[in-house]
């Protein structure tokens, strides 16, 4: 492999990267990443591995031996220290990040966003090792124009919705929409993060991905997670194609997202890795700002996109509206708008992503037919024994 360089012109000297929650959806396309593109060595803790097994079999593999997965649970697993101690940089992906979760395992949600990331910025500062953690745009809330009067034109000034890193507030709703409770617990330990950097000298990157989406993303309930289980929008709209069922659209899907194709968000985080110098200390939003719908926007496209990638026709009515109480159970909200301000990442990072919309639902959905369609065909024919 040829010496790779950094964004100022120096050679990248391999790193020992400990990865934890390697196994989710995120962590599987960066360990591909580092796997396929960099000489660096992953340590890849996690409770599960069904996502990365390809990349951990067969010894033939020409990354073999740079990869090593560890079987545990950070809440409680004396191995952790050591294997921070062992790698020259920590990124935590670790978390319950799925809104059904928020409201109604708000406890969990907490522990697992806070609490449980507690010992990994105590062992990186104590050992004075680099920590990249993965927050999420959520911070943010709801945006200050969501406050103005319906047909104000003020909603219209992007001052009162883009969201920027270092200027825009975190808005939440109140106590008993618990929904809340993962942002608030992320909120707060990003500024436990920021707090060691200042006082302890910590040496911390924060990321905030605006909606990353792509394969292996969450899963498809009843095939590869649970029949009752509820995924992020994406495997909920997948497994509802998939099915012939009607998407369901919460409280008439008029919230607004940005969708980032997760292969170009995971060239930022590699930028992040390869250039400690231009990342350290800061916090960065991570998304497309082109990329922006409504979930019925977004169910729109995905419909017409999953016809394409499987000849299948349309239903005669593709979306349904339901309520956030039925589809979520008591106490949720949520956020109404999603735009990142990418002045911080171009600035440090140069970076941007590149992929359209409807271009990451091609190549995603396409996946998701190819894994998928074949295993829903069969449990429709033969449903589980009552
Ligand atoms: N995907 C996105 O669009 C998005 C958006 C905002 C924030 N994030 C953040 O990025 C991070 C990764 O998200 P993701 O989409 O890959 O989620 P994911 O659920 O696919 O991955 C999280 C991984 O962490 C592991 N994990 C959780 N608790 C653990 C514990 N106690 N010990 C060991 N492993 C544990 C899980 O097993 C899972 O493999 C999370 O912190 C999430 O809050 C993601
Ligand atoms: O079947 C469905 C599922 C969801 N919705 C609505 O889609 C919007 C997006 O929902 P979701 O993808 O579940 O998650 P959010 O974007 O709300 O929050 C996530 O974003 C970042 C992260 O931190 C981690 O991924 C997580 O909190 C939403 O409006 C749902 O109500 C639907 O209409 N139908």
């Amino acid at each position: 492999m040829a010496t790779r360089t950094d964004l100022d012109g120096r050679p990248i000297k391999p790193l020992t990267i400990c990865m934890i929650g390697a196994g989710g959806f995120i962590g599987s396309h960066l360990c591909e990443k580092l796997m396929s593109e960099t000489p660096h060595k992953v340590l890849a803790l996690d409770v599960y591995n069904d996502k990365i097994k390809h990349l951990l079999e067969p010894d033939s593999l020409p990354w073999a031996g740079r990869i090593q997965f560890h079987r545990l649970n950070i809440k409680h697993d004396s191995r952790l220290e050591g294997l921070i101690k062992m790698a020259d940089l920590t990124i935590n992906l670790a978390a319950i990040c799925t809104p059904a979760d928020y409201n109604t395992r708000p406890l969990d949600t907490i522990y697992s966003n806070f609490i449980d990331a507690l010992p990994v910025v105590k062992y990186c500062s104590e050992n004075n090792k680099r920590l990249i953690h993965f927050s999420t745009c959520e911070v943010y809330g709801k945006t200050i124009g969501s406050f103005l009067p319906k047909d104000s034109p003020l909603r219209q000034d992007p001052a009162y919705y883009v969201l920027k890193e270092d200027t825009s507030p975190c808005i939440f709703g109140s106590i008993e929409k618990q929904r809340w409770s993962y942002a608030c617990a992320k909120q707060l330990i990003e500024r436990l993060i920021y707090a060691e950097g200042a006082e302890t000298g910590l040496e911390f990157t924060i990321v905030r991905p605006f909606n990353w989406i792509g394969p292996r993303m969450d899963f498809i309930p009843g095939i590869d997670g649970p029949s009752e289980g509820v995924p992020r929008v994406l495997a909920c709209f997948s497994n509802n194609l998939l099915r012939r069922e009607p998407l369901k659209l919460v409280d008439g899907g008029e919230s607004q997202r940005t969708f980032i194709y997760i292969k170009d968000a995971i060239e930022a985080v590699l930028l992040m890795i390869e250039n400690p110098d231009r990342a350290n200390g800061h916090i960065f939003n991570v998304g497309n700002p082109n990329n922006e719908v409504t979930v019925r926007q977004l169910a729109e496209m995905m419909t017409k996109v999953y016809a394409k990638v499987s000849g299948e026709t349309v239903l005669e009515s593709p979306t349904v509206d339901v309520s956030s109480k039925e589809f979520y159970g008591e106490g949720y909200d949520d956020s109404d708008k999603r735009i990142p301000d990418m002045t911080i990442i171009n600035k440090q990072l140069g970076w941007n992503p590149k992929t359209s919309l409807w271009d990451l639902l091609e190549s995603t959905l396409t996946y998701q037919h190819r894994t998928y369609a074949e295993a829903i065909k069969k449990s429709i024919a033969k449903p589980s024994a009552s």
